[in-house]
């Protein structure tokens, strides 16, 4: 029996650049250990709401929210928050591969070496398990010493995956992880998807609505700014209820 507790929840929550509103009035349940994917036309706000879920917004200048935003009931933007432990919590993945200049071990290290001091021993173990958790161990266990920069875009993306998991996160956000990939490359990472709802929450932008279709439980279809329609990513294939979105999904504009 799957359990549906949501992970975290969105209540009106309304997002402005300067006077630019980004999000209106969101409201989103997302369900633990599952697959939610945000889809809708370029600029509708996709990227700008998974940011927001780690306050990754937090950094842009001019931003200015209202509504609620909880994780595990609690509000992330209030006073309180540690918001290094809310980004350790939720961790992001970004559209192109960004490893540290630095060697494989070394990439999937820094996390835990940034939250702690930890043993030479536990930090072999963590790198391991990571590099185990991201299907990237056999490829590169041989070379943890040598630089990530000489992996290929589908393993330095792979690596990614691994340090977001080295910190063990609850949820990983994942901005179109698969877009600057060649299809072998994508397979791979969306395999991997499949193996980390296990564990994880999963909340991936996507523009590829074939993905969204393979990959996801849920699917949210945004559309300047508003989040038109959330449910099943069968039903919302299937049989959308809003115009708009049969109107997307059917390739009539985006
Ligand atoms: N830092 C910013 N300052 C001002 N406006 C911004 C900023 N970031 C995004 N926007 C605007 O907010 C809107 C939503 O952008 P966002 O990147 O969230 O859309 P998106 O759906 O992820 O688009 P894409 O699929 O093209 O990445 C767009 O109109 C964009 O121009």
């Amino acid at each position: 029996m799957k359990r549906m507790n949501k992970i975290i929840t969105t209540t009106n929550f309304d997002l402005y650049y300067g006077s630019f509103q980004a999000l209106k009035s969101i409201n989103i349940e997302i369900p633990e250990k599952e697959i939610t994917a945000l889809i809708g036309p370029s600029g509708c706000g996709k990227s700008t709401f998974l940011k927001t879920l780690n306050r990754m917004n937090d950094l842009v200048p001019g931003v200015k929210i209202s509504g609620e935003i909880k994780f595990h009931g609690e509000d992330i933007f209030a006073k309180e928050m540690n918001v290094n432990l809310l980004r350790k919590r939720i961790g992001m993945v970004f559209q192109k591969p960004n490893p540290f200049p630095m060697s494989i071990y070394d990439n999937i290290a820094y996390g835990p070496r940034l939250h702690g001091s930890p043993k030479k021993t536990e930090l072999d173990e963590i790198v391991e398990r990571s590099l185990r958790g991201a299907a990237l161990w056999d490829e590169v266990k041989d070379r943890l010493k040598k630089s990530a920069l000489g992996l290929s875009g589908g393993q330095q993306q792979r690596l990614c995956i691994a340090r977001a998991l080295s910190v063990e996160p609850e949820v990983l956000l994942m901005d179109e992880p698969t877009s600057a990939l060649d299809p072998g490359s994508t397979i791979r990472i969306e395999n991997l998807m499949a193996e980390l709802r296990r564990n994880y929450t999963v909340v991936i932008v996507t523009h590829n609505m074939q993905q969204a279709v393979r990959i996801s439980d849920k699917t949210a279809f945004f559309l300047i700014g508003e989040m038109v329609e959330f449910g099943e990513t069968e039903q919302i294939f299937a049989r959308p209820v809003d115009r708009r979105t049969e109107d997307y999904i059917t390739g009539r504009f985006g």
